[in-house]
């Protein structure tokens, strides 16, 4: 198993969204977590979602990754089989989805790798979940996958916490990309890193998602990564989008007042 193979998608046009939100709105009790967000994500296409702190990034990319269930709205996801609601889905269906149609990067490493389990293994194991069996490509694609986030082949034995905290994310967008994914939802995918892993981090990511054409949803505080990463930008400020747009055009002309304040570093994100 060497390649990933994407002739599945190939009925997928690239002018239908991906993704395609409407109306979707999640409260806690009175408190809005997001409400009303509506917006397409096309192949290949990257959103950054930036906003303070308690705007509700996080609540939303939840709900968009079928970990939360919206009060409202739907998320339609272009799977190879057509359109289908992962709001509406039954459990299994959205599980296995998770697993081969979409990824998730976690802020830390840890909510995202197995910790007792060796580096190969934790790519390995995701293979296995879809369907690989053969012992020797498993561990030849997870070396070719170890290689391409920058882990010598000689760490393959080794469990991640034996890992620096850059590594232990490198490894982690490994295990979420082996399988091909269309879409990766990433929270904060640097944050926590120090700023020179971040840099190296941020570069790999770009490379990795222009090469293998994917889309991407990342939730940042960080304008830095959303300016090198996001086509597309997403402002939310307590629970709705204020503004949305191309990121270069949102940053050098931003036309909300919260977005210029955030743009202008008054506002500590
Ligand atoms: N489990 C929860 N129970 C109650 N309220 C919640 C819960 N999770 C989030 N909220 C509230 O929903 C709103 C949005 O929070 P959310 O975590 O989505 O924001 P965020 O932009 O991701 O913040 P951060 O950057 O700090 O993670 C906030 O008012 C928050 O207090």
């Amino acid at each position: 198993m060497g390649a990933v193979d994407l002739s599945i998608w190939a009925n997928v046009n690239e002018a239908t969204p991906l993704l395609s939100v409407q109306g979707l709105c999640k409260n806690y009790g009175a408190r809005v977590g997001c409400a009303h967000v509506s917006f397409d994500l096309f192949p290949g296409e990257v959103l950054g979602i930036v906003g303070e702190s308690g705007s509700g990034k996080s609540t939303l990319l939840s709900c968009l990754a079928g970990h939360l269930k919206p009060d409202q709205g739907e998320v339609i996801f272009q799977t190879a089989q057509g359109p289908r609601d992962t709001v509406v889905m039954a459990e299994a269906e959205r599980r296995r989805m998770a697993r081969t149609d979409w990824a998730f990067v976690h802020q830390n490493p840890r909510d995202g790798l197995r910790m007792g389990v060796s580096a190969g293994g934790n790519v390995g194991e995701r293979l296995m979940a879809v369907g690989a069996r053969h012992y020797r490509d498993i561990r030849a694609t997870a070396v070719d996958w170890l290689g391409r986030v920058e882990i010598a082949s000689d760490r393959i034995d080794d469990r991640p916490r034996a890992f620096s905290g850059g590594m232990q994310q490198r490894l982690q967008i490994a295990r979420n990309l082996v399988t091909g994914p269309r879409l990766v939802f990433m929270d904060e995918p640097t944050g926590g890193l120090d700023v020179s892993v971040q840099a190296r981090l941020l570069d790999l990511l770009r490379g990795l998602v222009r090469e293998m054409g994917l889309s991407a949803i990342i939730v940042t505080h960080d304008l830095a990564v959303v300016r090198l990463l996001a086509d597309r930008l997403m402002v939310m400020k307590g629970g709705h989008v204020v503004e949305q747009g191309l990121t270069d055009q949102v940053l050098d002309d931003p036309q909300h007042s919260y977005t210029q304040l955030l743009v202008s570093s008054v506002l500590q994100v």
